[in-house]
């Protein structure tokens, strides 16, 4: 499936490697530990963890699928170039060297990524192993903390590179096998436990014991490092013992298939192993030194685009709490590389396991995976970041040794004391059961008296030297209240005391474990709250935009309506002032006609010209006026027919004498105010020209004129005609009002002019 031959370096690239030979060997030979196998100590003191890349081969599905090349280019033992710029096909023009550019495609980022090591495609996990882990032998022999830990996406080569298969092992059994053949090597007594747990779903597990239904641990802070509580520790005899102790946690490792990885571990999995070591005696004196060091192998699981989750609920929280924990490592990672005080190891089960091997007491190597393929471009990218950030990350470390050197004499002498606070023990209990022995037949002679009245006394056994007697209390034999029996009591209280101290323990146990069960509860709460926040977020977003875009479309469909409109207001003012302009023109030629002609004119066609105009200016206004008129009359009228029926009455009222004075003041009262108000009448209808009589009148008097004008001889004037009087006119058009006092005179609008003898073309 794998092992594509590596692509025959382009003649670029043969250029750099000879280039950069130089400078990156100085360098590999500062990467001190992990250069060398041989170099088995380091100073203590601050020290950067080492990063190596491991760029795995590309597989089937990526060698078969054209769409993918590879964006990850090694160029050095050091040094590789993401998403290197494509060899370019060039052209000349002119003399002058052209290059063919596609501006559709993105252009090539061509990043320079440096690492303390970088290990291509052709690389065996024993290059890996033999060039930058083995050196962590001679560290953990020494007492030195040591963790690995791979980094990367899904399907980069963590669990190949960490674990391996039966025929390509990964680093950790390479080391485990190391560690032993060493220790076997030292004259030394050592002490080697093991313990394997995986973090699923931010649950710690215990992969080394065997359970259906496994019961998540508890973390708990020591001090700078964190334990978890009731991992189980094994201690296995051999290296072959730990193999299968590892291959036993593996199994129970949680997997599920994913795009890019068919067995892909869906949890982060730390191996750890102690090593206690202790010189054995060399002489007389011996050195008494014992080293103890902590070897963790971490496997991460590997980050996935959440887009890349199949619709599986499960797969999609496994996906979510995998990216939080990188995510948080990646954090901490940042704290750490810009030196803050404050790093936020908390934010996850993770980071808080590794809180030791990242700024903490450990050499630590990272092994940054990734795959070449642009099929996962931004994960390649993103690993590559994190990786050049991790390098700035220095820890403090220090060797873990506990001095108990001893010489010979002191240890006699030790033994002497030992020896002698025996014998001192032994006679203070020899003194206490003789004491005990006495006390007890005292009471029992006590009892004897007291009784020997009623009974014969019964013979008493031999007491048992060993026999536990009860004590006696202060208020049955004060007496027997020695300094011996007294300090037994206070070994009892003590031990009392214990019992409840231990029942107190295992309540701060409960309390802290329930404690962090519920911060975990707490930190997954705020994490779904994010999660929904920004998806509500978004929704707004979305709203937002559909509800902008109807404001646009109805603005777009508005501005057409009112563009449209606006289009017909112009025809039709244009129309009006043409059509007004040529009524000018009209009457402007008019006046050039013979002045008698047109005064002729002026005095037949200017009432119904005037009439014409009137309407045209006050047609609607006449037609409200006529209307309220019509309605106040039959007010009036009506007010005048009640007015007679009352007077009947009033007289009817009178002649049978049954007018009271109260009806007759109210009746005299009326009669006042109608004589006030007058006689009203009205014209019962205003005669107002409606536009297609006028036309009509103003045709036939068109026709009279001109049959008038054809049958005079050309010489001939015309009289002039007297106009029509005012009063007519005035009638024609007025309402007309008798004694009014209370109406008003109609507004001016209401009150059409009396002819005044000419045209007058201004009002128009
Ligand atoms: N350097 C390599 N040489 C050959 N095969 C490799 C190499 N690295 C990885 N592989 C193969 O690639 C596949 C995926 O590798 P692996 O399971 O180690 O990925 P991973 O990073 O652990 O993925 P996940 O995070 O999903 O567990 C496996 O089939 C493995 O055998």
């Amino acid at each position: 499936m794998f092992g594509r031959p590596i692509k025959k370096a382009s003649p670029r690239k043969r250029k750099s490697l000879t280039l950069k030979h130089g400078p990156s060997s100085k360098r590999l030979s500062n990467v001190g530990i992990l250069a060398t196998p041989s170099s088995k100590t380091v100073a203590p003191g601050s020290s950067n963890i080492k990063v190596l890349l491991r760029v795995r081969p590309s597989n089937k599905k990526e060698l078969d699928d054209n769409r993918w090349r590879d964006v990850v280019e090694v160029v050095d033992k050091d040094l590789v170039i993401f998403d290197p710029k494509e060899e370019e096909d060039f052209f000349f023009h002119h003399g002058k060297k052209q290059t063919f550019r596609d501006i559709n495609k993105k252009q090539p980022k061509n990043l320079q990524f440096n690492f303390d090591r970088v290990f291509g495609p052709e690389e065996a996990t024993s290059d890996v192993y033999q060039q930058s882990i083995q050196g962590l032998i001679g560290n953990l022999m020494n007492g030195y903390n040591c963790s690995v830990f791979a980094y990367g996406a899904t399907g980069a080569g963590k669990t190949f590179t960490m674990l391996g298969s039966p025929d390509h092992p990964g680093v950790t059994p390479l080391l485990m096998k190391e560690l032993y053949d060493t220790l076997q090597l030292e004259n030394a007594d050592v002490d080697v436990a093991c313990s394997y747990l995986e973090i699923y779903n931010e649950h710690v597990h215990d992969l080394l014991v065997e359970s259906s239904q496994p019961k998540p641990l508890q973390l708990r802070e020591d001090g700078a490092s964190v334990m978890v509580s009731d991992l189980s520790w094994h201690r296995p005899a051999s290296a072959e013992d730990l193999m299968s102790i590892l291959q036993a946690g593996n199994l129970r490792r949680t997997q599920h298939p994913t795009d890019a990885n068919k067995e892909s571990s869906r949890s982060h999995a730390v191996f750890q192993v102690l090593v206690k070591m202790k010189k054995r005696c060399e002489g007389a004196a011996r050195s008494g030194q014992v080293r103890c060091a902590k070897l963790s192998m971490i496997d991460l699981a590997g980050s996935e685009r959440a887009a890349a989750t199949t619709n599986n609920k499960s797969r999609f929280t496994e996906g979510a709490n995998i990216n939080k924990s990188l995510l948080a490592l990646g954090n901490c990672i940042n704290a750490l590389a810009d030196g803050l005080k404050h790093v936020p190891f908390r934010n996850s089960k993770l980071t808080r396991l590794l809180k030791g091997s990242l700024g903490g007491n450990c050499q630590t190597v990272m092994i940054a995976n990734v795959s070449p393929s642009n099929a996962v471009y931004e994960d390649t990218y993103n690993t590559l970041k994190y990786a050049t950030r991790a390098k700035k990350i220095k820890n403090r470390v220090k060797k873990n040794l506990i001095s108990v050197d001893i010489t010979a004499a002191e240890t006699a002498k030790e033994l002497d004391s030992a020896r002698n606070e025996i014998a001192d023990l032994q006679a203070k209990v020899a003194a206490l059961q003789k004491e005990n022995l006495a006390l007890k037949r005292a009471a029992e002679e006590h009892i004897c008296v007291s009784v020997a009245a009623v009974e014969p006394p019964l013979p008493l056994p031999e007491p048992s030297p060993v026999q536990e007697t009860p004590l006696p209390t202060p208020e049955a034999s004060p007496k027997a209240l020695t300094p011996q029996v007294q300090e037994k009591r206070n070994n009892l209280e003590i031990l009392e005391t214990l019992k409840a101290l231990r029942e107190l323990c295992k309540r701060y146990e409960a309390a802290a474990g329930a404690k962090y069960f519920l911060v975990a509860e707490l930190e997954k709460l705020n994490y779904n709250y994010e999660v929904k926040k920004l998806k509500l977020q978004r929704i707004n977003e979305l709203c937002k935009d559909a509800t902008q875009i109807k404001v646009t479309s109805l603005e777009i469909k508005t501005q057409a309506q009112r563009q449209n409109l606006e289009e017909k207001l112009f025809h039709a003012s244009t129309e009006e002032e043409e059509s007004l302009a040529a009524v000018k023109r009209a009457i402007e030629s008019l006046q050039q006609f013979d002045t008698t002609i047109f005064s002729f004119a002026n005095i037949m066609l200017g009432p119904y010209c005037e009439s014409k105009v009137k309407e045209l200016q006050f047609g609607p206004c006449q037609k409200l006026s006529n209307q309220k008129n019509v309605e106040i009359e039959t007010v009036q009228n009506a007010f005048l027919r009640s007015s007679a029926v009352l007077q009947k009455c009033y007289f009817a009222l009178k002649g049978l004498c049954c007018v009271s004075p109260e009806v007759q003041a109210q009746y005299e009262d009326l009669l006042s105010f109608v004589r006030q108000s007058g006689n009203v009448t009205f014209k019962a209808e205003e005669d107002v020209p409606d536009g297609k009589k006028s036309d009509e009148e103003f045709d036939h008097l068109m026709d009279e004129f001109e049959q008038e004008l054809m049958a005079r001889p050309l010489d001939q004037t015309f009289e002039a005609a007297a106009p029509p009087s005012s009063e007519s006119m005035d009638a024609t058009f007025c309402i007309e009002t008798k004694k009014a006092p209370k109406r008003q005179p109609m507004e001016a609008p209401f009150r059409v002019k009396p002819y005044s003898g000419a045209l007058n073309t201004g009002r128009i």
